[in-house]
């Protein structure tokens, strides 16, 4: 696998604020998450590696090419969704993709070929041909996406697509991220302030805070099991809590119907589903925990960083 972007030492000091403090990262071919809060430097990264923005300090490679002297050829193998609307209210999606298309080099007939190919796997149909003033948030996304994705290129950078979408949009925008790796084994990076969004969409999460990096690694890592159980009773919590805390069970209340039991041994499980049971009481839930994303966020805080307020 060879590496798809690579930073080290990159700095980025506008006269008011360092947007990106020596940031030193790698990226692997895949779906791959930016996180962070508003004004964490994620757009400012995006225009950095796109060769749009020059760096302060530091060096950095997009798919092997240097970010300070390759822009061009960057911009031809990297497709780029931005975050703000961008889209003239009276052309088609179709007029402007294939704008778009032969902007990138394609010949005529080729860029209306990718231009239909492209805006069906979005799944913008019959709607591709009226003026894109008309269209909701969600389908202005979708074309933006289409734009991105209309060069083939090998990879996208892809700043807050699921900006303004309601939770459904949000999902269907998600697997739509998805499919464009898996179905054509094009590369993601893809920004998100909302910080469990892509929890399930992405391979690899990269949290920034302040233009720092605080964390890369798996998702899967991120994610990881906590040796906590999360029970859920019908009601009557505090009496179970009474109940476990006798039998020497380490728990705490998490809300009027919600208790966190330290996981001890397998006997645990067993311990809890018998003490509800006996207490005639119901049981809705019982899971072991996983941790959030979030967390690093609130142990970023604690030593001395992190926001402080908005990285819901
Ligand atoms: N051209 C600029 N001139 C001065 N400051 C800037 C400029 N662009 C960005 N900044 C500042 O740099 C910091 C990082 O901004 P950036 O847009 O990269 O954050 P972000 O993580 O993309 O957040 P958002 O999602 O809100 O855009 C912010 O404090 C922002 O105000």
């Amino acid at each position: 696998m060879s590496t798809v972007i690579k930073t080290d030492g990159l700095t980025k000091r506008f006269p008011r604020v360092t947007a990106l403090d020596r940031l030193t990262v790698e990226v692997q071919p895949g779906v791959v998450g930016l996180v962070g809060a508003n004004g964490a430097g994620k757009s400012t990264l995006i225009k950095i590696l796109l060769g749009l923005s020059p760096a302060t300090e530091g060096t950095g490679q997009v798919l092997g090419l240097d970010i300070a002297t390759e822009g061009p050829a960057i911009r031809e193998r990297v497709g780029y969704m931005p975050e703000h609307d961008c889209l003239p209210p009276d052309v088609s999606a179709t007029e402007f993709v294939v704008h778009m298309a032969r902007m990138s080099g394609l010949p005529a007939a080729a860029a209306r070929e990718r231009t239909a190919d492209t805006l069906r796997h979005v799944g913008l149909y019959e709607e591709r041909y009226r003026p894109m003033g008309g269209y909701s948030t969600g389908m202005k996304q979708r074309v933006k996406l289409a734009q991105a994705l209309v060069h083939d290129p090998q990879l996208v950078l892809l700043d807050e697509p699921t900006n303004g979408l309601d939770p459904v949009g949000r999902d269907e925008m998600l697997a739509l991220i998805r499919r464009v790796h898996s179905d054509f084994g094009i590369s993601v990076l893809v920004t998100t302030h909302l910080l469990g969004e892509l929890e399930r969409t992405c391979d690899h999460l990269v949290v920034i805070d302040g233009g720092k990096l605080l964390r890369s690694s798996s998702t899967a890592s991120f994610t990881e099991a906590t040796q906590l159980l999360a029970v859920e009773v019908t009601d009557a919590a505090d009496t179970v809590l009474a109940s476990l805390t006798d039998l020497g069970v380490s728990v705490r209340a998490d809300g009027p119907r919600l208790l966190l039991v330290e996981i001890a041994g397998d006997d645990t499980y067993d311990t809890v589903r018998d003490t509800v049971a006996d207490l005639g009481l119901g049981l809705v839930r019982l899971e072991q925990r996983r941790h959030r994303v979030a967390e690093i966020f609130a142990d970023a805080a604690q030593n001395g960083g992190g926001p402080d307020g908005d990285a819901a």
